[in-house]
């Protein structure tokens, strides 16, 4: 079963087009990753998912439920931690953790204190009187302690220390080592670069590419070519280009993917070339290339968690 489901979901704000033709699919045991620029459509794709806001037309579903009709079994399964989740925060760490422990079963008190315990987290304080890192440390065992099998996170980092951070993204590894699935949105790519098993890149409310990360990185290249003169002109590579750049008058930055098995050679060959260099990009330098692209990538309908295959054997790739 997959775990999340969004087929060609739309959504728009006036004239803002928030979510356009939006479509991925999640297997479980991994971390998902959506990443984009402020505005993106991120949000907007996660309340969707939650059923706090209804697409205009498309469909989702979360561990096969429909957001529109079972919003709050949804919310009741999952863990979530919003973007700016609210918390009372005149309760001790212990009250509001007996609190939320009534609307679950038996069991969610002393899961929570187990992962306050491993958080280093006070039970014992005011939560107002917590650091920024702390209360959402608060927020993710409050959305934890019912070990969800789907835990959504609406950019979980934001404002807490580099340290925590790394510490914070560490612990969706062994969420998803457990089988459980993390969705999570960001702006902090470095750090999701550790972390993700698979990223979708939203921009402007469309998704330009969704595929494994380790995919992404093996297909992706950076070529920096060197030339004579600046007048030099390069062979054609659109088929395979995504960004275009120069580097001062005698440098270009080519970004391709899955290039042409010759194309490195003729473009080393070509007249005027002096240097070809070969560099890996950073997940950072592919998302920006995407954005500045501005393509939708078809490789990331068919080969990323593709639609006919079944979600179990995306899962055992991921694994893998
Ligand atoms: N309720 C709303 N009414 C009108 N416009 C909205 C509403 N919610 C979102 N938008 C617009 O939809 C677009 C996508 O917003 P969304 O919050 O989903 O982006 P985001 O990727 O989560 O951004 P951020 O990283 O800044 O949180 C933005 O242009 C935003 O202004």
């Amino acid at each position: 079963m997959a775990m999340v489901e969004l087929r060609d979901v739309s959504k728009r704000y006036r004239t803002v087009r928030a979510m356009e033709n939006v479509s991925f699919r999640i297997p479980p045991g991994v971390v998902f990753a959506l990443l984009g620029e402020n505005g993106a459509g991120k949000t907007t794709t996660i309340r969707s998912m939650l059923g706090l806001e209804q697409p205009d037309s498309g469909t989702v579903r979360v561990l096969a439920m429909d957001p529109r009709k079972d919003g709050i079994e949804i919310r009741r399964k999952i863990g979530c931690v919003p973007d700016a989740p609210k918390l009372y925060d005149w309760m001790k760490v212990s009250e509001i953790a007996w609190f939320a422990g009534g609307f679950y079963p038996e069991g969610y008190v002393a899961e929570f204190e187990r992962l306050a315990a491993e958080f280093e987290l006070p039970m014992n304080v005011k939560i107002k009187t917590l650091s920024k890192g702390g209360k959402a440390k608060v927020s993710l065992a409050l959305a934890m302690a019912h070990t969800p099998e789907l835990l959504i996170l609406d950019e979980p980092t934001s404002g807490l220390d580099t340290l925590v951070r790394r510490k914070f993204l560490e612990s969706m590894v062994d969420v998803a080592s457990a089988g459980r699935t993390v969705f999570l949105s960001s702006h902090q790519i470095p750090e999701v670069e550790r972390v993700a098993d698979y990223v979708a890149i939203m921009n402007e409310g469309k998704i330009r590419v969704c595929e494994k990360l380790e995919t992404l990185k093996a297909e992706i290249e950076q070529w920096v070519v060197t030339l004579e003169n600046p007048e030099c002109s390069l062979p054609p590579c659109d088929s395979f280009l995504l960004t275009h750049e120069g580097i001062g008058q005698r440098r270009q930055q080519l970004t391709v993917r899955s290039p042409e098995p010759n194309a490195l050679w003729a473009l080393r060959d070509t007249e005027g070339v002096l240097q070809v260099d070969v560099h890996t990009p950073s997940l950072e330098e592919i998302f920006v290339a995407y954005l500045k692209s501005g393509k939708n990538d078809w490789r990331s309908e068919q080969n990323s968690l593709p639609r006919d295959v079944p979600v179990s054997d995306a899962s055992e790739e991921a694994k893998s």
